[in-house]
């Protein structure tokens, strides 16, 4: 006998217990558009999903798009920049993140999941009301905190086994339109929810410390150290508080790890090597 298929016979056998733990739970992955890469890592990505959908799981996925976002704004000359991993948000850099993230983005991995065998329905916080936000502060313009999420549509779509993939956008109680950062929009869904899982897929392995090893285990009381000594920067922040908000506000437990290890949510969730930093509740 073929020792490769022994050992795949094995890995399926192995499986058992996870599959078990995890039918009819609700994972929410965030899928940032670092994580994205070449098309071979996008129908990888949509293979495992469609593979959780077809095990019992509740797939939500909620998606990035920020390099995207960089190189549409370099084409048609509109300048925008970061404070603590937030873009500014002015009406024209709005335009322009509503089109990328609600067209471009969200049905390119829309097809993929539809391709790997799965029924996938794009969204943004618009639809159904799903997610009203407030301006975080005026320094960022358009940029929205969630502060009412509404999952009926996101309940319905899990009982007709169809996996919603949410572009981070939200609409404000007068009208408007706000970019929300998509690990905020993940934590969101999730904590409305009470997701199981939320799994924050970028692209380092995880949360690292001043030496640079990854911390496997993360605690709340780290995560505020590292973060006043500047270890944690840039768009990690965003990540860290929002594990910290999903974590306070019911979800089971979220990992930040890297999306472009091929099969990353398959090996955190049906595996004993899941990979990255685990952040529960303390
Ligand atoms: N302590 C840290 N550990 C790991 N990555 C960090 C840390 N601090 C800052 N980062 C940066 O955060 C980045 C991930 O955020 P971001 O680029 O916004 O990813 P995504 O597009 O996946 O949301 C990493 O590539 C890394 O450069
Ligand atoms: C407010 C804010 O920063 N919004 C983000 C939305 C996209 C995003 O979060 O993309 P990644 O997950 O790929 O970084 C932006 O404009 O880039």
């Amino acid at each position: 006998m073929n020792r490769d298929w022994i050992a795949t016979a094995r890995t399926l056998n192995e499986a058992l217990p996870y599959l078990q733990r995890y039918e009819g739970a609700t994972v929410v992955i965030k899928f940032g558009g670092n994580a994205m890469g070449d098309d071979e890592a996008m129908n990888s990505f949509a293979r495992d999903i469609v593979l959780m959908r077809q095990v019992g799981v509740n797939p939500v996925v909620v998606h990035g798009g920020g390099p995207m976002i960089n190189d549409m704004l370099k084409r048609l000359d509109v300048h925008s920049h970061f404070v603590n991993g937030k873009r500014v948000t002015d009406e024209a850099t709005m335009e322009v993140v509503e089109m990328v993230l609600a067209g471009r983005v969200n049905k390119r991995i829309v097809q993929a999941l539809n391709d790997a065998g799965g029924k996938a329905v794009g969204l943004t916080g618009k639809d159904a009301k799903l997610m009203i936000c407030e301006q975080t502060n005026a320094d960022l313009g358009f940029v929205g905190t969630p502060v009412e999420m509404d999952t009926t549509v996101l309940r319905k779509l899990a009982e007709a086994e169809i996996i919603p993939v949410i572009a981070p956008i939200g609409m404000g109680r007068n009208g408007e339109t706000f970019n929300v950062n998509g690990d905020t929009a993940a934590g969101a869904v999730a904590a409305a929810l009470k997701a199981d899982r939320l799994l924050l897929l970028t692209d380092v392995e995880g949360v690292k410390d001043a030496s640079g090893s990854v911390v496997t285990e993360l605690t709340s009381q780290q995560i505020i150290d590292l973060t006043a000594e500047g270890i944690i920067a840039g768009g990690m922040i965003p990540k860290t508080e929002t594990a910290l908000h999903a974590i306070d506000g019911g979800v089971r437990a979220v990992v930040i790890l890297d999306g472009r290890a091929p099969n990353a949510c398959l090996l955190e969730l049906y595996t004993e090597h899941g990979a990255g930093s685990i952040i529960r509740k303390g």
